[in-house]
């Protein structure tokens, strides 16, 4: 059945609705970031760019490093920006255009979020990275989707609702492991550079993160409370706005993804990186090098 043309959205000259790209415009191995200068950074490595567009916060560059094609993508900030760039680039890669209708055979794109985050724990420090075991979603979008049952850590999520006991006006929690085989990837390459953790994503930077300007919390001592957080030996690293929907929606769609963030804040010792451009700048260049490994 064909997809309606308020459902899947088509520019008139044949890009889909808010990314501005047609599916010859994008890779299999797409590189996801926040910040849309930060395409730029990412693109600079690049041997050449062969393709770039940009609407509101959603700028693209596809290009090849070291003769492997990539597509470098900004999502803006916050998981609802992230339930457009997902479906969207699913949709590019296995909608076809001219039929409205799901292909038969359907592609799995391979998608790395190169961002920033604060930490919660001392002894992950400002000018570390953190690769993302799972993804913690404090946002509810997964909430709205039908999915399996496996799609959620189930005793990870279990665990941290009863460790919480937040009030039920929030939305529910939900963990979303990382794709193993790209997590393993990054593991093998390069330990000793990363901290592996789970990775909180709220709606919010400043009261959904536990910070306070002049608004006080409704619950002061949330971040403490993930912070003291700890199952099967993990605990919640950092916090960020897009990780758990960049793993809910990969994993629902069955493509796989990984959240890889250079930590520019600490927010139990209170401090803020002196080098948040090189810390970023360098992050790319791992990534970059451990995707074009094979
Ligand atoms: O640097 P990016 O990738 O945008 O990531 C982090 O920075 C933004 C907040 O400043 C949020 O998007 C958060 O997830
Ligand atoms: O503390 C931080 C730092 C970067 N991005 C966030 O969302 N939080």
């Amino acid at each position: 059945m064909a997809i309606k043309e308020s459902e899947l959205i088509i520019n008139p000259d044949g890009s889909v609705y808010h990314l501005n790209l047609k599916p010859e415009h994008i890779a299999d191995t797409i590189i996801t970031v926040g910040d849309q200068n930060r395409v730029d950074r990412v693109a600079h490595f690049f041997d050449d760019v062969i393709f770039e567009t940009q609407k509101r916060e959603f700028k693209t560059k596809t290009g090849f490093y070291k003769g492997k094609k990539l597509t470098v993508i900004s999502s803006g900030i916050g998981t609802d920006n992230i339930d457009i760039v997902l479906n969207e680039l699913d949709a590019l890669a296995n909608i076809d255009f001219k039929t409205r209708t799901i292909k038969k055979k359907i592609k799995q794109l391979q998608i790395v979020r190169i961002g920033t985050s604060g930490s919660l724990q001392k002894d992950v420090p400002v000018d570390n990275y953190v690769a993302s075991t799972s993804g913690v979603g404090f946002d509810g979008l997964l909430h709205y989707y039908a999915h399996k049952a496996d799609v959620v850590n189930q005793a990870t999520t279990q665990a941290l609702i009863q460790h919480l006991q937040d009030s039920p006006k929030k939305a529910e929690p939900y963990v979303v492991d990382a794709n193993s085989s790209l997590l393993q990837k990054f593991k093998l390459s390069n330990e000793k550079l990363l901290n592996f953790g789970l990775t909180g994503t709220n709606v919010g930077f400043y009261g959904p993160q536990g910070r306070v300007l002049r608004l006080p919390l409704s619950k002061p001592n949330f971040i403490d409370s993930l912070a003291s957080f700890e199952f099967e030996k993990q605990k919640i690293t950092n916090l960020e706005m897009e990780t758990s929907a960049i793993y809910a929606l990969a994993k629902m769609l069955g493509h796989q993804a990984l959240s890889v963030n250079a930590i520019i804040a600490n927010r139990a010792m209170g401090t803020f990186s002196k080098q948040p451009k090189d810390l970023v700048d360098n992050l790319i260049q791992f990534v970059l090098q451990i995707l074009t490994e094979d």
